[in-house]
């Protein structure tokens, strides 16, 4: 079918100024109308294969900008700052479309997901393309909420650049310093967006003072607002010296006189005074520009994104002051040369296209049709089609270079995280440079670990329930569900308990595990059933304690014989994983042989403790004796190994671990006292009280498994008028009394988890 390159791109102004005759399309499909609220949403595509003769060149331009001119971008923020309302209107005024999304209304097109429509959150990133002046814009929308910082962290690892947005009434709030944070652990460059200006409280000079502060940032005010709250109407421009209103419906010569310079009396000095103004705004743009790029302060913008004010100059802001991909330094760059390097930030299953791979192209060029090597996992599979992402519209492409983001159908072994390569031996050339890099700098070789783009920490998951199909007949789907939404989603870990055979999901919030059972039903078409919520608790121990064990057995005519004796023991600093060591007189050389049946046994002991059968943590394991019958399988060392520091786990006085969450509640006046009541009850450890503008802070900590259900009791008691921010702090020792309580309640469920 011949097709127009227009219709699939309306409104994209470049794009669609292109008139491409002979492209097929393989479906011809709706153009990028807004997408109706509670429509049931598959995700579109269109297609653009087969583009020929010169017309490939100018599509290219356009596809693949020049580096340059490439903004990598993210949005990140407390809860409910205002990034989906922003990116809508950023969306609208790029002309990328037609008319004004609304999270209230749940018609937004960056929260695709039918669950963010109807709940008003944005959960999974959606990277969106647009240009704007010139400028190819990859905007990627970050989650807000604490259950899903992972995501936050997938998507800023691909950014060269970030806007933080506030809530200009509330200043930096708990959730706005841990991305702050997570943008400094990848130096990433920021603006900071002053948003709800309209809002009653707004107070630029708190917002301000509060960055500075909380953020030990440096603000260098680009904008002032004229009005704040009701009487907001919009803002100077602090360095073109311009008002920018949006329409409702914006002595010994002491003596001397001030007068404009006008066209009529000084047409030619007025001329030279305006190039030199604009060399020195230039000038101070490119001052900026490197200050900003080199995160030493950060400029402030302000506006309303819901009275659409202060948008378009938000989207110069981010064009001229923040850094293009050429400007970042990757130090894996000079391994490459121009060799592909991409990573995968993001997967997503499609019904009908299986498993789509989103990747930040670093050095080279991404094709359909081309062979890749995936580093992490090993292996090497092809692209089968390129697109590039509009949030859920995608169109084909034939190329994308070094800078871009791109979406690839395809890779069925690619997960989030992953590193990308052309190939073995590309990885190979480029790991020989790091080694030779890495000995010439820090005399040391650790390239292996800095070919690998990705790693990102995948946090432990703290809640946990059991699921069940329907059906036993339905079990194979539900597994099929689960290992898809695992390979989008690493911080959803799913574990059969060992000892009901129930398939367990963790994960990490209530909203998680609520908002993956939700996907299961409406994308897998399952109706699962979710047993009660329970906290993942973690054991240790408290003193050191001796084990022996001896396992003998005969196997067909084979004899197996192993002599173990360890020491369980408390470490003093906290490690998630035993800590290993061997006693001075057991030889190493010896241990060497051994070394992974026996980290293996260890292990596999330290996944259920004795209390609970939780994890084990802060233990170190020393061995003191090994005598193993030659012939003995490494299966039969693993498992005596496992017995014994079971064994010595069990010998030990023991301790549960809780998980303890920072909570942040903001509060008016009128309802401290109800919520400090209710903390108080939910062994709440408050370390203080903040003021902000009219309202109170409560800043401590509480219990996990005391916080279920929170938000709907603090709505009763503050009539809804409060909010909350919860993050995990650590993992602390339960008093004796709560311990008790907490066993004799479980002594009633199945061990497991
Ligand atoms: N008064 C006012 N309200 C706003 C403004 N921008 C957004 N809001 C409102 O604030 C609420 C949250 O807006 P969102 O855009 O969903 O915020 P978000 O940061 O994307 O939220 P999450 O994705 O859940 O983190 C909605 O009710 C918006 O209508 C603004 O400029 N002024």
């Amino acid at each position: 079918m011949l097709f127009n390159w227009r219709l699939f791109a309306v409104n994209h102004q470049k794009i669609s100024s292109l008139h491409i005759n002979n492209i097929c399309c393989c479906k011809r499909r709706a153009s990028l109308e807004r997408l109706k609220p509670h429509l049931p949403l598959g995700r579109n595509y269109s297609s653009l294969p087969g583009v020929i003769g010169n017309d490939i060149k100018s599509l290219h331009s356009i596809i693949s900008p020049p580096i340059a001119k490439i903004r990598n971008i993210g949005i990140m923020a407390h809860i409910d700052a205002g990034k989906t309302t922003t990116t809508e209107r950023i969306l609208y005024y790029s002309g990328y479309t037609r008319s004004l999304g609304d999270v209230d209304d749940g018609d937004t097109v960056t929260d695709f997901m039918a669950q963010e429509r109807e709940r008003g959150i944005t959960i999974q990133s959606a990277a969106v393309t647009f240009d704007w002046k010139g400028y190819r814009v990859n905007l990627i929308d970050t989650p807000g909420h604490v259950d899903f910082t992972l995501e936050v962290e997938r998507c800023l690892r691909v950014l060269d650049g970030a806007v933080a947005v506030f809530d200009a009434s509330a200043g930096v709030e708990a959730q706005t310093l841990t991305v702050w944070k997570q943008a400094d652990k990848y130096n990433i460059p920021r603006i900071c967006f002053l948003n709800k200006m309209d809002k009653t409280g707004a107070s630029f000079k708190y917002a301000v003072e509060s960055i500075r502060e909380k953020l030990k940032a440096k603000p260098l005010l680009l904008q002032l607002p004229i009005g704040e709250a009701k009487t907001f109407k919009g803002l100077v421009d602090v360095i073109s010296k311009e008002k920018l209103l949006w329409n409702p419906s914006s002595d010994d010569g002491k003596d001397f006189e001030r007068k404009p310079l006008l066209e009529l009396i000084d047409p030619e000095l007025l001329k030279e005074t305006t190039e030199a103004r604009n060399a020195l705004i230039e000038q101070l743009q490119t001052a900026i520009h490197r200050v900003t790029v080199a995160q030493t302060a950060v400029p402030v913008l302000c506006g309303s994104a819901l009275k659409n004010k202060g948008i378009q100059p938000l989207l110069d802001a981010i064009t001229m002051y923040l850094p293009s991909p050429e400007e970042r330094n990757y130090e894996f760059l000079q391994w490459y040369k121009s060799d592909l390097c991409a990573l995968a930030f993001k997967v997503l299953h499609d019904k009908q296209r299986g498993p789509l791979v989103f990747m930040r192209i670093y050095s080279g060029t991404v094709k359909p049709q081309l062979a890749i090597h995936n580093i992490n996992g090993n292996c090497t599979e092809r692209i089968s089609r390129l697109l590039l992402p509009f949030a859920d519209q995608h169109v084909e492409i034939p190329s994308l270079t070094a800078g871009n983001i791109a979406l690839t159908v395809g890779l069925k072994h690619t997960a989030t995280g992953d590193t990308i390569v052309s190939s073995k031996s590309s990885a190979l050339a480029a790991a020989h440079r790091a080694k030779r890099e890495g000995e010439k700098k820090h005399g040391k070789n650790n390239e292996a670990e800095r070919l690998l783009l990705a790693g990102v920490e995948i946090p432990e998951p703290v809640f946990f329930c059991t699921i069940e199909p329907p059906s036993v007949a339905k079990q194979p789907e539900l597994d099929h569900a689960l290992k898809c939404l695992q390979r989008e989603d690493p911080s959803l870990k799913v574990k059969l308990d060992p000892d009901s055979g129930q398939t367990v999901l963790c994960g990490m919030g209530e909203l998680h595990i609520e908002i993956i059972h939700d996907r299961i039903k409406r994308e897998y078409g399952l109706e699962t059933y979710l047993g009660p919520l329970q906290v993942a608790y973690r054991e240790t121990i408290l003193n050191t304690v001796r084990a022996t064990d001896t396992l003998d057995r005969t196997l067909g005519d084979k004899r197996h014989l192993v002599t173990i004796e360890l020491e369980a023991s408390p470490t003093e600093t906290s490690s998630v994983m035993p800590v290993i060591e061997n006693a001075e007189n057991v030889s190493e050389d010896r241990l060497k042989v051994f070394q992974e049946a026996i980290e293996n046994g260890i292990h596999s002991a330290c996944l259920q403790g004795p209390l609970l059968g939780s994890p084990v943590q802060d233990v170190a394991i020393t061995l003191h004796s090994l005598i193993v019958l030659p012939g003995t399988s490494t299966t039969m060392i693993s498992a005596c190994v496992s017995r014994c520091v079971q064994k010595a786990l069990k010998k030990a006085d023991k301790q549960v671990l809780e998980p303890l969450m920072n909570l942040e509640v903001t509060v008016t006046r009128e309802y401290l006292s109800p919520v400090l009541a209710d903390l108080a009850q939910r062994r709440g450890n408050i370390q203080e009280i903040q003021t902000r503008q009219d309202n109170k802070v409560v800043v401590g900590f509480v219990p996990l498994a005391e916080i279920m259900g929170y938000s709907t009791v603090l709505r009763t008691i503050t009539s809804g008028s409060a909010t909350f921010a919860l993050e995990l702090s650590s993992y602390q020792a339960m008093n004796p009394q709560d311990q008790r309580t907490l066993l004799s309640q479980r002594s009633g469920f199945a061990k497991g988890f």
